[in-house]
């Protein structure tokens, strides 16, 4: 059937020019699309309001601690459980991974970028342009995470889906058009202005994200993704149970980073038409399955709870950093953390790189040279990495371009490449404030080591080259004494 014929009530239901949200971040929130339609004083009464089914989800354990619990209660028009059998979903030309071993991807210690990657030609919506890039553990024993990539060009048509593995962190790059020009002074919500980015219909509503702003769908919540405006590409977390949290702010104080009242929540939204031929796509243990039913799953009139999805705008993002010596650990720059069961360990941290002043004096102000014991994906949303942009096109860094990945695995060696340390250098440490304007980058961490998939391996857009950018680093050691510049023997105004 073509889209026309098809009744794709989510499809063809156009979103408001702007949509309401919720805000607050692990809230317990209430949304009625219909008022009257949640029950109160109770969760589950014998006849609902309006004839609602009552349903839970639960993101957590029955008995997880009541700082941890996260469930949310739908009233729905048709309970979830009214389909036919999940079968496996033909044709299965699936590249998604959640247990990862020796049969499904490889061991690298090597340095891996990869260039962006065109967005197919053939129609393919954002389940078929999903695969896995890299991860580790497995979803079946719930300790683990998949890095997947997306690129599409056409909304999904008569289906939703979800992930009984885990949650997803979607990182949209790019939406069609563009534009690519340089501002110093522009926020990057001004590059992304017109593009109206995926338009994501849930069941506890729906959700506007661009470029520039990431969103959270939680495991087990079903959601479609329409492309209003063409194609898109873009980057996946996955988390293997566990669930996002703001990092604590330790001597930061009570504000700064990410503010929960920056996170946005939809509000209930419901669509009760008939869909024949309506499919769930359930991935369940990296395998797709297919369920088909006679109704839209966005059927949810009234929810209340703190199990729902969210999206959040980088740019709101409120930076520290170093005001005097030294660069600091990137884990400055948490957004948002996915804990393990020990204190201060992630089994995947959200770190970005916002547009920011450098200030540091007497410092080496990009990254520095290091290992990590844990493992490094980072993704270019817009712009250059790190002093791209204060450089001359002639010491302009490059390979590291938006839509591009890079991974650097558990002590793997990284830091600038060769002509960011020489511009670096040239640049005679410059004391002076600089902005980094034309930048979004970010970086998924984790403290399991990942398996890199075949297809990411052997992709025509892996960089095989990029080892290249460190061989040029010469010694610059001389046994006669360098003037050392430190803070010692100075005065308050550097002399
Ligand atoms: O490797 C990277 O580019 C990410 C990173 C950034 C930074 O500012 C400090 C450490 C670090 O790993
Ligand atoms: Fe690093």
């Amino acid at each position: 059937m073509s889209a026309e014929e098809t009744n794709t009530a989510a499809a063809r239901t156009p979103f408001p020019a702007e949509l309401i949200y919720n805000s607050g971040f692990g809230n317990h929130f209430s949304s009625e699309a219909v008022s009257g339609a949640l029950p109160h004083g109770q969760n589950s009464p014998l006849l609902c309001p309006y004839g609602l089914y009552a349903e839970q989800i639960s993101g957590t354990s029955f008995t997880s601690p009541r700082k941890h619990n996260q469930r949310s209660w739908l009233y729905r028009v048709k309970p979830s459980v009214t389909h036919e059998p999940f079968r496996p979903r033909v044709p299965d030309h699936v590249k998604l991974v959640s247990e990862f071993d020796r049969s499904n991807s490889s061991a690298t210690p090597t340095q891996l970028r990869w260039k962006p990657a065109d967005v197919p030609e053939a129609p393919t919506d954002f389940v078929d342009g999903l695969y896995t890039v890299c991860g580790a553990g497995s979803s079946y024993l719930r300790h683990g995470f998949a890095i997947h990539m997306y690129a599409a060009n056409v909304s999904m048509d008569n289906y939703a889906f979800c992930s009984a593995d885990g949650d997803f962190l979607i990182v949209p790059q790019q939406g069609s058009g563009l534009n690519t020009t340089k501002s110093k002074s522009k926020p990057i919500s001004h590059y992304y202005a017109d593009h109206l980015g995926l338009w994501i219909t849930t069941e506890c509503g729906r959700l506007q994200v661009s470029p520039g702003e990431i969103v959270v769908i939680p495991q087990g919540v079903r959601f479609a993704v329409d492309l209003p405006d063409g194609p898109s590409r873009g980057y996946v977390a996955e988390i293997f149970g566990s669930h996002f949290q703001l990092p604590d702010l330790g001597p930061i104080g009570a504000n700064g980073l990410a503010s929960s009242r920056d996170f946005l929540v939809p509000e209930a939204w419901f669509e009760d038409v008939p869909c024949p031929g309506y499919t769930i796509v359930q991935k369940f243990g990296g395998e797709l399955f297919t369920a088909k039913q006679d109704f839209s799953p966005f059927n949810v009139v009234a929810w209340h709870g703190n199990y729902v999805p969210y999206k959040y705008d980088l740019s709101k993002f409120c930076p520290y950093n170093t005001v005097l010596v030294d660069h600091g650990d990137p884990s400055i720059n948490t957004v948002l953390t996915a804990p393990t069961d020990r204190p201060g360990v992630a089994l995947l941290d959200f770190v970005i790189f916002p547009p920011r002043w450098l200030v540091a004096e007497h410092t080496f102000r990009p990254p520095y040279y290091h290992r990590n014991c844990m493992s490094e994906f980072m993704g270019l949303i817009h712009g250059g990495y790190e002093l791209d942009d204060l450089m001359s096109e002639m010491a302009k860094a490059d390979g590291f371009l938006p839509g591009g990945a890079s991974l650097h695995s558990c002590m793997t060696p990284h830091g600038p490449d060769t002509k960011t340390y020489e511009a670096t250098i040239a640049m005679e440490n410059e004391a002076e404030p600089k902005r980094i304007s034309n930048t979004m980058a970010f970086m998924f961490e984790s403290c399991l080591m990942p398996r890199v998939c075949p297809w990411a391996l052997k992709s025509p857009y892996m960089d095989h080259e990029y080892y290249q950018c460190w061989i040029g680093l010469k010694s610059h050691f001389t046994r006669e004494p360098l003037r050392v510049d430190s803070q010692e023997g100075k005065n308050e105004d550097g002399t």
